[in-house]
C-alpha cells in the first residue's frame, strides 16, 4: 500500500486506528506522509502530532536509526505530478510482514513466523512515552522507567503548574528568567550564559553547521537570539532554535548519552540562595525525605507481599511456606547491593515444592555453578530453576550478574529469568522453561543432529544472530556475553533459539576494545586477542558466533576435532576453502537438504567472523545481513585464528598473564597461568 498522497483524485492514502480493539471503526490515531519534500510519516493524535519519524535522507528516516540495519525491506518514495507517496516492499516476497496503526497509536511491524505461523513483533514505535512527540511539553526532559516521566529542564518551571499537577504536562516549561539576548555586553554587564546538561537523548530537529571548536560553536548560539542550545562533537556544530522537545534524560552508562548546553540568563545561573531560603529550603528538603522514606518502607512491604502472594498464587504450598521477607543476612546482603534486581523473589519452600524437592527426576542438567532442574507451578507452568551449588563461592557473582542484566533486557532471541529465591545459603534463579535443552543436545550428537533440517538449522542461526545484535546494538545497554557458546543456546518447544548464561556478560561503553586481567570463557569458543591478551569487545563475540556457526554446518565441534592429525577445525575449514572444497566441511545430512550455494555462503560468512585481527571480522549487523540477504557481496576471509592449532591443545599463554580460562567446554578461571 502507498502511504501519501493522491493529487488526481485529491485524496489522502493514510493508515487509521480502530476504536478499540473490538471495534474498527476510526479511531483517534493516524499515520499521513508528508506531501513536501521532507519526507515524513507523522502519526497524529487527531489534529495533534504523537510521533514523528523524522526526515527521510534518502535511505532512511532520521528518527528510526535502526532501518540502516535492517535489511528486509526495499523503502521507496515517489513524487511527481499525480502522486506523492512511501512505500515498502520484501527482498524475499515469501516472508509476510505487515505493519499496523494499534489503537494505542503505536506503529507495529509483525512478520510471520515460519514455523509458528503466528505474528511475531518486529519493530514499533514509539517504545516508550519518552518517544511520544513532546510529551513533556517544550523544555521539558523524560526519564522512562520513573514514576515522574517529566521535569523541567534546569533554569525552567511548568508554563501551567495545575495542568503540571494534574499530570499534563504537554504544556511543557518556561524559562524562569527571560534572555537578555544582546551581543555587546548587558547594561548590567551581564550577558546570556550557558548551562550543560549530560547524559541525554538530544532535542529534535537541530541544525547543523560547521564550526572549528567548541568556541566558535558557542559564540554562534550566544550571537544568536532565537538559539536556545547547542552541542558540538566531531567538528559538528549543532544549534536549536526556538523551543527544544523530546530530551529524554538517559541511565548511568548508557552509550547513547549525549551532552548539550542550554542557554540561560546569567541571573539563573548565578543564582545565590538568600539565607531565608536556605532555611526554608532545609526543613522543606528534611520534611521530604521524612515522608518518602515511610512511603518507600510502606511501598516495598507491599511489593515484598505482592511477590510472596505471587509465588502462593502460583508455586506455593501456602502451609510449609517460609517467607523469603523473613530471612536473614543473605536476602539483606543482596538487597544493600548497588544496582538492585527488580524481579519478583519467590519463597525456597515454594520452589523447591514445584521441583518436587528437586529430586533426580526433574534435573534437567548440570552446569560450572550448579545443577538445573524442572520445576511446574500450581497452575502446571513449567519452569527451569538453577540452583546454585552451595560449595560455589564464585559462581554466587556470576549468579547475581547474570540476573541483574537479563532482567533489563527483552528479546525473543534471550533467556527470560521470571524470579529468584534468596534464602539462608540457597541462591537460585528461576528461568523460562525451554524444552528443546541446548543447543549441544543436537549438535554434537550424530543421530540428532540429522533430525533438524537446514530451514531449522537457518531459523536457528538467524535467531543466534539477531540475539547477539540486540545486545551489541539495539538493548538498552551495549553488552557482550563473553561465553558464546553451543551449551548455552536453549531451544523452546518450536526451535526457537535463546542466549542463555549472562554471568560473564559485561556491559560495554565506547568501541575500544576493553582489557581485563580474569580471563573467562570457554576453550574452542575465544578469540586470540581475549585468550592471549585479555582484551575484549563484541568482535570477541563475533569471533565465537563464528565458532558455533562452523560447528553447526559441519556438526563438528571445535576442540576434540581429529579428522586430520594435524588441525583443530578452523584450520580444517580454512584448508577445504583454500582449495575451493568448502562443501566437504559439510555435514553429509545437511548438505542433501540445502542448496551448495547457500552452505559456502554461510562458511564463507563463519571463516570471516573467526580471522585471527578483530578488525577484519564484521559486526553483528554485518553478520546479520550477510546471512539474510544474497545480495550483499562477502569479502574473501583470511587464515582464522588458531587454524595452525593441533586439536585439543591449548595456545600457549605468556607467563606474566594472570588470567586464565577454561577446558573441555566447562566454563572456568583460575588466576594463574600455567
Ligand atoms: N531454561 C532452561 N530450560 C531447560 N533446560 C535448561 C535451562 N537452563 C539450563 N538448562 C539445562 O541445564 C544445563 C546446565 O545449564 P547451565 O547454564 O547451568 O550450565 P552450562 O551452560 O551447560 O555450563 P557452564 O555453567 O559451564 O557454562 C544446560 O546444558 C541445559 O541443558
Amino acid at each position: 500500500m502507498k502511504l501519501g498522497y493522491d493529487k488526481r483524485a485529491g485524496k489522502t492514502w493514510s493508515l487509521v486506528s480502530w476504536k478499540s480493539r473490538e471495534d474498527p471503526s476510526p479511531g483517534a490515531f493516524s499515520i499521513e506522509h508528508d506531501a513536501n519534500e521532507s519526507s515524513q510519516i507523522f502519526n497524529l493524535q487527531g489534529p495533534k502530532m504523537y510521533w514523528t519519524s523524522g526526515v527521510w535522507d534518502g535511505q532512511i528516516f532520521s528518527q528510526v536509526p535502526e532501518m540502516r540495519f535492517i535489511y528486509m525491506y526495499k523503502y521507496n518514495t515517489s513524487f511527481n505530478e499525480n502522486e506523492s507517496y512511501f512505500s515498502y516492499s520484501l527482498h524475499n516476497p515469501s516472508i509476510l510482514s505487515r505493519v499496523v496503526l494499534d489503537v494505542s497509536g503505536q506503529v507495529r511491524r509483525l512478520n510471520c513466523h515460519e514455523g509458528t505461523h503466528e505474528w511475531d513483533l518486529y519493530w514499533l514505535q514509539p517504545k516508550t512515552q519518552c518517544e511520544v512527540y513532546a510529551y513533556c511539553g517544550p523544555f521539558g526532559t523524560c526519564t522512562r522507567d520513573s514514576v515522574e516521566f517529566c521535569e523541567c529542564l534546569p533554569g525552567f518551571e511548568p508554563r501551567f503548574p495545575e495542568d503540571w499537577n494534574l499530570q499534563d504536562r504537554s504544556g511543557g516549561c518556561v524559562r524562569k528568567a527571560d534572555l537578555q539576548c544582546v551581543n555587546e555586553s548587558h547594561a548590567n554587564g551581564e550577558r546570556d550564559q550557558f548551562r550543560l546538561v549530560s547524559n541525554v537523548r538530544l532535542p529534535k530537529y537541530p541544525v547543523t553547521i560547521q564550526a572549528r571548536s567548541a568556541m566558535e560553536c558557542e559564540s554562534i548560539c550566544l550571537n544568536s537570539c532565537p538559539c536556545s542550545a547547542y552541542a558540538y562533537e566531531g567538528e559538528e556544530c549543532r544549534i536549536w532554535g526556538g523551543d527544544l522537545v523530546n530530551v529524554e534524560q538517559l541511565p548511568d552508562g548508557d552509550s547513547n548519552g549525549r551532552s548539550f548546553y542550554i542557554k540561560l540568563a546569567a541571573s539563573e545561573l548565578n543564582k545565590r540562595v538568600s539565607s531565608s531560603e536556605w532555611k526554608v529550603w532545609l526543613i522543606v528538603t528534611l520534611a521530604i525525605s521524612l515522608t518518602s522514606a515511610f512511603v518507600i518502607y510502606g511501598i516495598w512491604g507491599r511489593f515484598r507481599r505482592k511477590g510472596e502472594d505471587l509465588l502462593l498464587f502460583d508455586f506455593g504450598n501456602s502451609s510449609e511456606d517460609t517467607s523469603c521477607y523473613e530471612l536473614g543476612e543473605t536476602n539483606r546482603l543482596w538487597r544493600g547491593e548497588k544496582k538492585e534486581v527488580d524481579l519478583p523473589m519467590f519463597s525456597f519452600a515454594s520452589v523447591s515444592a514445584s521441583t518436587n524437592n528437586f529430586c533426580n527426576e526433574n534435573k534437567l542438567g548440570e552446569g560450572g555453578f550448579g545443577s538445573v532442574y524442572k520445576g511446574k507451578s500450581q497452575r502446571r507452568y513449567e519452569v527451569a530453576v538453577k540452583r546454585l551449588s552451595k560449595r560455589s563461592k564464585q559462581g554466587w557473582e556470576e549468579l547475581k550478574n547474570e540476573a541483574m542484566l537479563i532482567a533489563k533486557l527483552q528479546h525473543k532471541n534471550l533467556v527470560k529469568v521470571l524470579g529468584y529465591c534468596i534464602e539462608r545459603d540457597e541462591k537460585i534463579l528461576i528461568y523460562e522453561y525451554m524444552s528443546n535443552k541446548s543447543l549441544d543436545f543436537f549438535l554434537f550428537d550424530p543421530t540428532k543432529h540429522g533430525i533438524l533440517n537446514w530451514k531449522t538449522w537457518v531459523h536457528i542461526i538467524e535467531g543466534v544472530a539477531q540475539g547477539l545484535l540486540y545486545l551489541h546494538q539495539y538493548s538498552r545497554m551495549r553488552i557482550i556475553h563473553r561465553d558464546l557458546k553451543a551449551s548455552n543456546i536453549l531451544l523452546d518447544k518450536d526451535m526457537n533459539p535463546k542466549i542463555s548464561d549472562f554471568g560473564m556478560a559485561r556491559i560495554f561503553g565506547g568501541n575500544e576494545p576493553k582489557a581485563t586481567n580474569h580471563i573467562v570463557g570457554t576453550y574452542g569458543y575465544m578469540s586470540p586477542e581475549y585468550a592471549l591478551e585479555g582484551l575484549f569487545s563484541t568482535k570477541s563475540d563475533v569471533f565465537s558466533f563464528g565458532v558455533l556457526l562452523m560447528e553447526i554446518l559441519s556438526g563438528k565441534k571445535n576442540t576434540g576435532f581429529y579428522q586430520t592429525d594435524s588441525l583443530n577445525l578452523l584450520g580444517y575449514a580454512w584448508d577445504l576453502w583454500k582449495d575451493s572444497r568448502g562443501q566437504e566441511l559439510m555435514d553429509p545430512g545437511l548438505e542433501e537438504t540445502s542448496p551448495t550455494h547457500i552452505l559456502l555462503r554461510y562458511i564463507n560468512v563463519g571463516l570471516l567472523c573467526v580471522q585471527e585481527s578483530a578488525d577484519d571480522r564484521p559486526t553483528m549487523s554485518d553478520v546479520v545481513s550477510m546471512l539474510g540477504n544474497e545480495s550483499v557481496r562477502l569479502p574473501s576471509p583470511k587464515q582464522p585464528a588458531f587454524s595452525n592449532l593441533r586439536s585439543g591443545v591449548e595456545p600457549h599463554i605468556s607467563q606474566n598473564r594472570p588470567g586464565i580460562y577454561s577446558l573441555n567446554g566447562v566454563t572456568l578461571s583460575v588466576m594463574e597461568a600455567r
